[in-house]
């Protein structure tokens, strides 16, 4: 069904600002089967960030570099990479960061769009200022969901904001590979984007972390195999080390994903100095949320929206403002946003119903699933080893080889590679997993149901992997558990 955008209408039953890909799921649940009527207020791409500058570019530009990692691995196998075709590639990915074809999905949906900054001025009113300067405002009958998602954070480093650095946005859509980069940061963005600028041809690519252990939030095996490859690519680490200054005589905008100016000169806290093409700041995201008029329905702007388990934002009156996505901080991730969105979606037409049976997004946040695309890749779900402890589980811990399988051994003989398991030994329960190797990825979702699901292990048991796959590493990991558990009890 095609909807008409009417530029006179002023009412909905549910208005989503910001158009992102979790946005359009909330407006979809709300009302595909309620006969509400929603619009979606974007001002820039529908699709938001993960179509455009993160997700699925990152991944168009990575999926190449693994391809020739899993050959290099093979004898009998040869193959070039073309970097001018991956990034012609990446762009259709992109769709050449065109929109149009997701304004079709929500007119089709009958979902309605207003391009604009949208601001709330007050409760369920949403003040949207259009290119031309004007502004429409829209009411909502029933809900408001924010979707504003986030932005790149810079930190203060003196001289790094006049050097005009490139943030994600610049490194997913770069026109042209830099030929030295220093890239700020140890997280998920530095370490993939290390990945694909040197498997792209970058000649020296540096990493400046401040901490020791790369990919922090993971357990501390991640990182350390993540940081051995790019090591061995030829990837500079420079860790438990700070950007001092940064100086660029001639920075230049010469617009998104081009080298802004000339050498950069980054010196670090020990006082070494790196030269380079240009620098990546790969430092987190700050919440797009200190203007979009939160101080009207008197909550502070700035900050992380905390939202309840049905996404409705706490401290605002009543039950009309949700959140969703990168804005509530629960988990940077465009999976974990669309979650969100569902259950957002489905509570705000439950709740127009008058029903009080709503869904909860808390058993999907004990999953929590999510897939680093490096070399190796780091796949994980639900809690790390540290994460359980702190949350008071009595926890049993049980790692294994993922290069000690037939089905890794089949993929590359040097196959190296590690699995853990974080159980709750009170419950017999999977409470995180984590997966680093090649071709992981598709492993989590098993992990995810597991937590998820609360299978116990002893169901587990009986869950057979097909052979020779790398899913075998569940079987190796609860034969570990039982003979681990039978020399606890002096077997
Ligand atoms: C390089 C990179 C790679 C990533 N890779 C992955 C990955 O592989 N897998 C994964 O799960 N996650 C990944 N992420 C994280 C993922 O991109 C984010 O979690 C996700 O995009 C957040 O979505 P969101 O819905 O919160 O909002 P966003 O995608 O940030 O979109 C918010 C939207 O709101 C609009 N907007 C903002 N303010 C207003 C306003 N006032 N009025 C109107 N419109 C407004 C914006 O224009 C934007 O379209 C990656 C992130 C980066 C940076
Ligand atoms: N494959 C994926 O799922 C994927 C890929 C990319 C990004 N993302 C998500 O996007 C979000 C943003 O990624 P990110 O890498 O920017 O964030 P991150 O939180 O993963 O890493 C941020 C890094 O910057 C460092 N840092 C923070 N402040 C700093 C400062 N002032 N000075 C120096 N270093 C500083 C931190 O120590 C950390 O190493 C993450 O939550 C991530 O999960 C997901």
């Amino acid at each position: 069904m095609t909807a008409a955008v009417d530029p006179d209408r002023s009412e909905w039953d549910v208005i989503v600002l910001g158009g992102a890909a979790a946005g359009e799921n909330a407006a979809q649940y709300a009302s595909q089967f309620s006969g509400l009527s929603s619009v979606l207020v974007e001002n820039s791409l529908l699709g938001g960030e993960c179509s455009y500058w993160a997700c699925m570019p990152s991944k168009a530009l990575l999926r190449p570099v693994e391809v020739v990692d899993a050959a290099a691995h093979l004898s009998g196998i040869s193959t070039r990479l073309d970097p001018a075709e991956v990034l012609a590639r990446r762009d259709r990915v992109i769709n050449g960061l065109d929109d149009t074809s997701q304004v079709t999905w929500a007119l089709n949906n009958a979902i309605d769009v207003v391009r604009g900054h949208g601001r709330l001025a007050g409760e369920r009113t949403i003040a949207v200022s259009r290119a031309d300067g004007s502004t429409r405002t829209l009411t909502a009958r029933h809900a408001v969901v924010i979707d504003t998602g986030s932005c790149p954070a810079v930190p203060d480093v003196p001289g790094l904001r006049e050097a005009l650095p490139w943030t994600s946005r610049d490194v997913t859509t770069m026109r042209e590979v830099p030929r030295r980069v220093v890239i700020l940061g140890g997280g998920v963005v530095a370490c993939e984007a290390a990945t694909w600028l040197r498997g792209l041809g970058a000649a020296e690519v540096t990493i400046v972390h401040r901490g020791e252990r790369l990919l922090a939030r993971n357990e501390p095996f991640a990182g350390a195999l993540v940081g051995a490859e790019l090591k061995e690519e030829g990837v500079r680490l420079q860790t438990g080390r700070s950007m001092s200054h940064v100086q660029r005589s001639d920075a230049r905008d010469t617009g998104q994903g081009h080298v802004h100016g000339g050498e950069v000169r980054v010196t670090l806290d020990d006082g070494t100095v790196i030269v380079a093409d240009e620098v990546v700041v790969a430092t987190g995201r700050t919440p797009n949320t200190d203007d979009i008029g939160l101080e009207t329905i008197g909550l502070s702007p700035g900050g992380y929206l905390d939202v309840d388990d049905h996404q409705c934002v706490r401290g605002a009156t009543g039950t009309w403002l949700y959140a969703i996505g990168d804005v509530c901080g629960r988990a940077l991730l465009t999976h974990m946003g669309k979650y969100q969105a569902r259950i957002a979606g489905e509570v705000i037409a439950a709740r127009a119903d008058g029903s009080a049976d709503l869904p909860s997004a808390a058993a999907g946040h004990i999953g929590l699933p999510q897939v680093i695309f490096t070399t190796p890749e780091v796949g994980s779900a639900g809690s790390t080893e540290q994460q359980a402890r702190e949350a008071g589980i009595d926890v049993e811990v049980v790692e294994y080889d993922l290069g000690a399988l037939a089905g890794t051994y089949v993929m590359r003989a040097d196959y190296r590679g590690r699995a853990k398991l974080v159980i709750d030994r009170a419950n017999d329960l999977v409470v995180g997993a984590t997966f680093v190797g090649a071709g992981i990825a598709e492993l989590v979702h098993s992990a995810t149901t597991a937590i998820v699901g609360r299978v116990p292990l002893s169901t587990l048991w009986h869950v057979v992997p097909s052979y020779p796959t790398a899913s075998e590493i569940w079987l190796r990991l609860l034969e570990t558990v039982r003979s681990q558990r039978h020399a606890a009890n002096g077997g």
